[in-house]
């Protein structure tokens, strides 16, 4: 068991990810036991608190989770299966549960909020959630320098004609290593020459939106990216097992409309701000592990190998590596339920966090300035747009990101020193 100090102070046990595997006859047995395939009792609702009861222990149900899990149209984009509201903020985070309605059970319940919304959970909803259950050459670590808005006074950019190759390739690669993102200035707004960069850096990752994307408002993917709406502050790829490390996105034109502005965010900085405000919530996002999915397109229905936490530190440096974060694409915490209520609250600290402008770099993508960001840091978002705005890019894995950057900064006798004796 890991224990973790709760923002109360009280020692709060929470189950580590680490699984115990026992093998009987060479077949893995991983995981805990089944869900709550027991949950028989008919949920109560006691002073506005939804109560359960799991193996004859009655569980309070926090009020955000089951707002959190609601499927209407209101709550849910029924196109892509993406989360519309956040729970953590605003009028929605405070609601409390008027009513519930268990003439359903045990197929589900209707709950009713205070502010009038009607939420419908599937007792199969309550039943599935199953406690799921070197050297600075090796790892390609630079001294980072997190930012905050200030950044938009002197934000990092290097010169297309240096960028494509030698010396320019080489800061470039290191810039976003130290800041977590880059512009590249003066570059030929076409998709063809930014696929011809993105892949003089690494492979293009090809994914179910496909390899090299240029993309506008039309759902020909099942993704709110494909929309004219706004994006709240999210990496991508949550829903992989591993994110790509560096994404690209280069405006090629924007017509008859206005919008569209593009936010980023440090999610370092985001971090440290939070191990500061309460070092038990970094903890709790540190330790718990949050599951994705991408399920809008016919045919696909993509979730990570396991639950990842919010925050992932490298096991040798103890430093953190990487930063998961999409409230649209989330699609489960993986605790017990005495301590979903706990994540809701630290994630909600660390949502203000994200969301508190003095965090947030707000600009104008244009034609011929392509944005390359660390998708296991940064945060990127964009406001809502009207018109004809249409967008490329591509996604390069981590492992490509952090390979080119060692190969264009270290010499092959420096790489050897650190690959083969770090
Ligand atoms: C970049 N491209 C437009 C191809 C896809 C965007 C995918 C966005 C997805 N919700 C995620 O967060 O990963
Ligand atoms: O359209 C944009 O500006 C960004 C879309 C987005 O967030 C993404 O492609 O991941």
């Amino acid at each position: 068991m890991h224990r973790l100090s709760g923002d109360d102070g009280s020692n709060a046990d929470v189950l580590h990810l680490t699984r115990t595997i026992s093998f009987k006859d060479g077949i893995p047995l991983a995981g805990p036991g089944p869900g709550y395939s027991h949950l028989r009792d008919i949920p109560v609702l006691e002073k506005g608190v939804l109560v359960i009861r799991v193996k004859g222990e009655s569980v309070r149900v926090p009020g955000r989770w089951v707002r959190d899990v609601c499927a209407c149209p209101q709550c849910r984009n029924q196109n892509t299966a993406q989360r519309q509201i956040n729970v953590f903020r605003g009028d929605i985070s405070r609601v409390t549960i008027a009513s519930a309605n268990v003439s359903g059970w045990p197929q589900h319940i209707t709950v009713k909020f205070q502010d009038g919304h009607e939420t419908i959970v599937p007792a199969s909803v309550i039943r599935n959630r199953k406690l799921h259950h070197g050297a600075r050459q090796r790892e390609g670590i630079v001294d980072v320098a997190t930012w905050t808005s200030e950044i938009q006074e002197d934000p990092p950019t290097v010169e297309y004609a240096d960028a494509k190759a030698g010396p320019g390739m080489a800061s470039l690669l290191k810039t976003i290593r130290a800041r977590g993102f880059a512009f590249v200035d003066n570059i030929p707004a076409t998709p063809e020459v930014t696929e011809s960069l993105l892949k003089s850096i690494g492979p293009i990752r090809n994914t179910h939106y496909g390899a090299f994307y240029d993309f506008t408002s039309d759902l020909s993917s099942k993704d709110t990216a494909y929309t004219s709406e706004a994006l709240e502050v999210h990496t991508d790829n949550t829903y992989f097992t591993d994110p790509a490390g560096l994404q690209a996105l280069h405006l090629l034109s924007h017509t008859d409309g206005t919008g569209g502005e593009s936010c980023l965010v440090d999610g370092f900085a985001a971090a440290e701000q939070l191990y500061a405000q309460s070092k038990g919530a970094y903890l709790r996002l540190s330790d718990t592990g949050v599951y994705a999915h991408a399920s809008g397109n016919d045919g696909v229905s993509i979730q990570p190998a396991q639950a990842y936490p919010t925050f992932t530190h490298s096991e040798q440096y103890k430093k953190l590596i990487q930063v998961r974060w999409n409230n649209a694409d989330r699609a489960g915490v993986a605790t017990r339920w005495k301590q979903l209520g706990r994540w809701y609250d630290a994630a909600a600290k660390f949502d203000a966090i994200l969301n508190d402008q003095r965090n947030q770099y707000w600009f104008q993508l244009k034609p011929g300035r392509m944005l390359l960001f660390d998708n296991w840091r940064v945060l990127h978002g964009r406001a809502a747009f009207t018109g004809k705005r249409r967008m490329c890019g591509g996604y390069i894995n981590r492992d490509d990101f952090i390979s080119k950057f060692r190969t264009t900064n270290y010499t092959r006798e420096e790489l050897e020193a650190s690959t083969v004796t770090g």
